[in-house]
């Protein structure tokens, strides 16, 4: 069974207009399915419906279900249940997730205590071991930090620390990385892979970048206004693309990496 089944998602705004037409994904246990397309074509739509979490006044109609349970219509108890537990989300903009006025240590307790029941030495000693599994250096003082005081990959490293709190079995990566610079970028996709390959989780790994799902992803959606144009393994993607908008995608990925190499032999 899938981790995550979406079938004919349709997202509407209040006035009507379609931002995700007649959608249908699904990812496997343990399986890295990689979401591309330009901006606006609907995939950030697409992954917080997956977990229930559009915003309001947008409406979904089809079936979203995420390890069994129904999304879409779903009551916020029956959310909170799969939320988390089953499926967490990281963002482009890791502040999204984070709280500036609370410690990072706290931010991770709170997961920690509510998913695992842990408190006093054995919930700090979690929190340190969460940060530690992110790899991030000296995790007792980073737990003292707040938000502001560690730098952007080291903020991202937290969420994911929060996010992998409750051991879920999907992980959704909202273009994770686009706000990082390109070392930290790389160093981080890295330790996704990593994490990801470790515990056997699932990905739905979203980005408009095709360089960076064809490293993380072994099977790829393309959207475009809201619609999947194609769909395959990457590597038949990116070699063969049969649609004219993955063709072109494809393209401008070998442009950019063509001009990186000329820069990097000059
Ligand atoms: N709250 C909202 N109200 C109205 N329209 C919205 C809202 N959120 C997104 N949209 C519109 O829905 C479409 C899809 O947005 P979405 O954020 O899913 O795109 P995306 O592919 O993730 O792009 P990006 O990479 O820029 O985030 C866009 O045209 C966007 O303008």
């Amino acid at each position: 069974m899938s981790i995550l089944a979406i079938r004919d998602l349709v997202v509407r705004t209040a006035d009507g207009r379609t931002l995700v037409d007649h959608l249908s994904l699904s990812v496997a246990p343990g399986e890295r399915l990689g979401l591309i397309g330009e901006s606006g074509s609907g995939k950030s739509l697409t992954s917080l419906a997956a977990l229930g979490l559009l915003p309001e006044g947008m409406t979904a109609t089809g079936s979203v279900e995420l390890a069994g349970t129904q999304v879409v219509g779903a009551t916020e108890k029956q959310l909170t249940a799969v939320r988390g537990r089953q499926a967490a989300i990281v963002f482009q903009e890791p502040l999204t997730a984070l709280d500036p006025l609370m410690r990072v240590g706290r931010q991770i307790a709170g997961p920690l205590a509510r998913h695992r029941g842990l408190k006093g030495a054995a919930l700090r000693h979690a929190v340190v071991e969460a940060l530690r599994q992110v790899r991030l250096p000296e995790p007792e003082r980073l737990a003292r930090s707040f938000p502001h005081e560690i730098s952007g990959g080291q903020r991202q490293r937290v969420a994911l620390a929060m996010a992998l709190a409750c051991e879920p079995r999907l992980l959704i990566a909202d273009e994770p990385t686009t706000a990082l610079d390109v070392t930290v970028q790389s160093d981080l996709l890295d330790l996704l892979d990593a994490l990801v390959r470790e515990r056997a989780m699932a990905l739905l790994f979203i980005s408009h970048d095709l360089a960076v799902v064809a490293r993380t992803s072994e099977r790829v959606i393309v959207l475009k206004d809201g619609r999947a144009v194609e769909e395959g393994p990457v590597r038949d993607v990116v070699h063969a693309p049969r649609d004219p908008y993955t063709a072109a995608l494809v393209d401008s990925a070998r442009r950019l990496e063509h001009a990186l190499d000329r820069r990097r032999t000059r």
